[in-house]
């Protein structure tokens, strides 16, 4: 039980911090955007509570949930201190069902990320897929970014867009349609890092649209860029 607990500590230190490269990027405003990260070996996840501000938030008031986003309370004695503020009037993020449903769905995947980041968010109100144009799409997404459906927030309906849209895609980002990116990765922090290169790449490619016709780039060649960056690039 204490290695859970310690690893439990660690995720919420994690997800917590992870929090700060949103705001860095400038990828949220308020508090409109969500870290989660799976707790490895166990049917949990770590998520930031809802409605609290970036500035304020702590390791302490990460929610704990299971992967069908109820709270698991009392996880708060981790060997390096107190890691549960205990506190029952913080509920996790609204977007908790959809980020629990890419858990269990997608056993692979270790982070998930939200947010209504600029560009990204104006391409999934006109639901349109950013097409695969930049060898930085290439290495990072393997394709175009697509669009997910429409789905209203309460249920498993973004979730189920969310996993239908990239289990046929090499993209860990997608636009759901009139609401903004979701992004995966096999840790919190991969997911982070998806859509920082998300919303650069939407702001880009928005800007290549404003000049003329962006020129698109062979599937044998982006095949190639995404073999080399996956596996080569940075080892
Ligand atoms: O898209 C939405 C609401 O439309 C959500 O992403 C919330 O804006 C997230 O807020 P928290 O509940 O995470 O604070």
């Amino acid at each position: 039980m204490s290695n859970l607990l310690d690893t439990i500590a660690q995720v919420r230190r994690e997800v917590c911090e992870l929090h700060a490269e949103l705001t860095r990027y400038q990828l949220v405003v308020w508090t409109a955007g969500n870290v989660s990260g799976r707790i490895p070996g166990h049917d949990l996840m770590v998520i930031k509570p809802s409605g609290v501000s970036y500035d304020d938030l702590t390791p302490e008031l990460m929610v704990v949930t299971d992967l069908y986003g109820t709270p698991v309370r009392g996880m708060n004695t981790g060997s390096s201190g107190t890691v549960d503020s205990g506190n029952p009037d913080l509920s996790p993020s609204s977007d908790t069902a959809a980020h629990a449903y890419v858990y269990r769905h997608m056993p692979e995947v270790g982070g998930v990320v939200h947010t209504h980041s600029t560009y990204a968010t104006a391409w999934a109100a006109r639901g349109e897929e950013i097409p695969c144009v930049l060898t930085m799409m290439g290495d990072e997404f393997g394709g175009p970014i697509p669009v997910g459906p429409f789905a209203l927030i309460g249920d498993d309906s973004i979730g189920q867009g969310i996993v239908e849209t990239l289990k046929n895609s090499n993209s860990p980002a997608v636009l759901m349609q009139n609401h903004g990116p979701f992004t995966i990765g096999k840790s919190a922090r991969e997911a982070v890092k998806a859509a920082v290169m998300c919303e650069e790449v939407a702001r880009t490619v928005h800007i290549s649209r404003q000049l003329g016709e962006p020129l698109p780039i062979d599937q044998a060649k982006i095949e190639s860029l995404y073999d080399r960056y996956q596996n080569v690039y940075g080892r």
